[in-house]
């Protein structure tokens, strides 16, 4: 079993985060790890923390000689924003007549959409500062550290991941478009979204230029794809085992996602069940689904075809046009608080997708082929394979991009 947790708060020293259960002898580059950093900081329609605020990565336990140990593996990631904040987030008491003007104010007027209000009510805390900082993406960036680790694993199998953003607001890629492959992730890096059609791509740009213009913000949805899984990754037997299930609530578990969809997803409940699923056909190599519509999973479980993804984030809450809402040092009526924001920050939650999506399929491969050692699942999936019988032999993946 693959376990982990973050800690740390927004403006704090540092984020941390904790993997335990990843077998020994995964090749880990940490230079590949701040690679990963660095891509979730990417896309058009970040806000002005994102071009000053570096992810400083030291690594305090699980790795030696570029390579894990088996022991869990504990990362640090420093937010050079701290020395600005040491009196607001001190550890310790602090005479609060003494805090920056600015920073320092209490924050009474709590953002619709934002978890400032409720979390003041539930933590027992008369204004939000305590609740925005463990509550901002911010810590995104130690699930992703954690989500490179986990790739690097899966890499060792074949296993590839990749995300993409089809909608920006109300602007969607074509339906049936070209999936991007594993050889396309610097091209999708290189985009101002991280969307794959360019001509898409100019219209998200200037979507997100208007809502700028507008002093409002955006949502839209991202798509993960995991290339070269083996079917059997989860299981029907309970819900709680089910890989759809699983990828489902790590999604969820990213700040400001709210929907996910698997392969065709809710638009698949709009057909008929003769035009809903991929037909089976005999080929010299094996049985072969017609299509792609499922997304890579039946039955809770992985068919070994391409894993398809989808999840959808809402527009920023902290709108600079602000929102109605009730200061509640005073009760009266006031616009919630807002000092800077991103007006769009959906190709960076595809970059967190692909990390949760990569801890949830390393569990599951953990979960079905074991290991202290990379060599042992190695092994076990190829002999898991191998004894497959001929009859039931499935042939590589289908084409996703005949789902419809
Ligand atoms: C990468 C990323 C960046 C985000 N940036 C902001 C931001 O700048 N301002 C903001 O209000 N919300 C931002 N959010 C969303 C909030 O963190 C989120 O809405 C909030 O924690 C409340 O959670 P909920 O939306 O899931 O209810 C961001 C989310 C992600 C994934
Ligand atoms: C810091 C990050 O994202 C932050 C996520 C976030 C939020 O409310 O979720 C609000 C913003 O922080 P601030 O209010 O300090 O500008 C974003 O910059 C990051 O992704 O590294």
């Amino acid at each position: 079993m693959l376990r982990w947790l973050t800690a740390g708060e927004s403006h704090g020293p540092e984020l941390v985060a904790i993997l335990e259960g990843l077998p020994a002898g995964v090749p880990i580059s940490i230079d590949g790890i701040r690679a990963d950093l660095a891509r979730r900081k990417l896309g058009y329609g970040r806000g002005a923390r994102m071009k000053f605020e570096e992810d400083q990565l030291d690594i305090s336990g699980g790795i030696r000689f570029g390579l894990s140990m088996g022991s869990p593996i504990a990362l640090r990631i420093g937010n050079t924003e701290w020395p600005r904040w040491v009196d607001v987030m001190s550890a310790s008491p602090v005479d609060l007549d003494t805090l920056p003007k600015g920073r320092g104010a209490a924050l009474t007027r709590p953002r619709p959409g934002h978890a400032d209000l409720v979390g003041m009510q539930k933590y027992d805390f008369a204004e939000a500062r305590n609740v925005l900082e463990r509550a901002s993406a911010r810590e995104t960036a130690a699930r992703v550290a954690l989500g490179a680790v986990a790739r690097a694993f899966l890499d060792g199998l074949g296993i590839q991941l990749l995300s993409h953003t089809i909608a920006i607001g109300p602007v969607r890629v074509p339906e049936n478009s070209l999936l991007p492959g594993p050889g396309d992730v610097a091209m999708l890096d290189a985009d101002p979204l991280r969307c794959f059609d360019p001509e898409t791509s100019a219209r998200m740009v200037a979507e997100v230029d208007k809502a700028h213009e507008d002093g409002d913000t955006l949502g839209g949805v991202v798509e993960v794809l995991a290339y070269g899984l083996p079917p059997g990754l989860g299981s029907y037997t309970h819900w709680d085992r089910r890989l759809d299930s699983r990828l489902a609530g790590a999604l969820m578990g990213i700040q400001a996602i709210k929907g996910v969809e698997v392969g065709d997803g809710f638009l698949t409940t709009t057909r008929r069940g003769s035009v809903a699923h991929d037909e089976l056909v005999q080929t010299d190599t094996g049985i072969t689904r017609l299509s792609d519509r499922a997304g890579g999973t039946e039955g809770g479980m992985s068919t070994g075809t391409v894993l398809r993804v989808s999840a959808g984030m809402k527009p920023i809450a902290t709108v600079p046009h602000a929102l109605r809402t009730v200061d509640v040092a005073t009760g009266g009526a006031a616009e919630a608080h807002h000092q800077r924001s991103d007006v769009c920050a959906v190709p960076a939650s595809g970059v967190v997708a692909e990390a949760m999506v990569a801890l949830v399929l390393a569990d599951s491969v953990i979960e079905k082929f074991g290991g202290d050692s990379l060599g042992e699942p190695r092994r076990n999936l190829d002999s898991y394979l191998a004894a497959i019988p001929t009859t039931l032999a499935t042939s590589g993946a289908s084409d996703p991009t005949a789902s419809a």
